[in-house]
């Protein structure tokens, strides 16, 4: 049985936070989202954009990156499984990708809806 230790802990933080970085280093879509993720925090912080709001800024953004994390990590296990052609992979890593794409037409809807109000007050 293993027992819950602060060392452990830390090493998971330092693992997950190494897999950030490695995907923010190698993935060209990550640092399509980081811009997007910079330019909307300049533009909330820019509109003064309340706390309320802010929270669906927040999951916009969050949940693209979860998707494109999630997306690296089973183009790496698949690479693994068939390092050749394999038509599954292909519909795996297909699927997946599109999972990036759903979550970041929902995050620009979203981005859209809250900041409108803000955007049509200065005009
Ligand atoms: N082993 C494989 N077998 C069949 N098709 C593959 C395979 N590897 C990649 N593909 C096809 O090539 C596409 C791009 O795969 P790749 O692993 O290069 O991802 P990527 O270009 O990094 O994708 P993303 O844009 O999501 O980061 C996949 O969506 C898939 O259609």
């Amino acid at each position: 049985m293993s027992v819950l230790s602060l060392s452990g802990r830390v090493k998971s933080f330092v693992y997950a936070f190494a897999g950030i970085g490695f995907m923010l280093r190698t993935q060209h879509n990550a640092w399509l989202h980081a811009i997007a993720s910079v330019g909307v925090v300049g533009v909330g912080l820019w509109l003064k954009v309340t706390p309320a709001d802010w929270r669906w800024l927040i999951v916009a953004m969050a949940m693209v990156w979860v998707a494109e994390t999630f997306n690296t990590a089973i183009e790496y296990v698949c690479d693994v499984v068939s390092p050749g052609y394999s038509e599954s992979v292909k519909r795996a890593k297909d699927i997946a990708a599109g999972a990036v794409l759903l979550c970041a037409f929902a995050a620009v809807l979203t981005g859209g809806f809250t900041l409108w109000p803000y955007i049509r007050s200065i005009g």
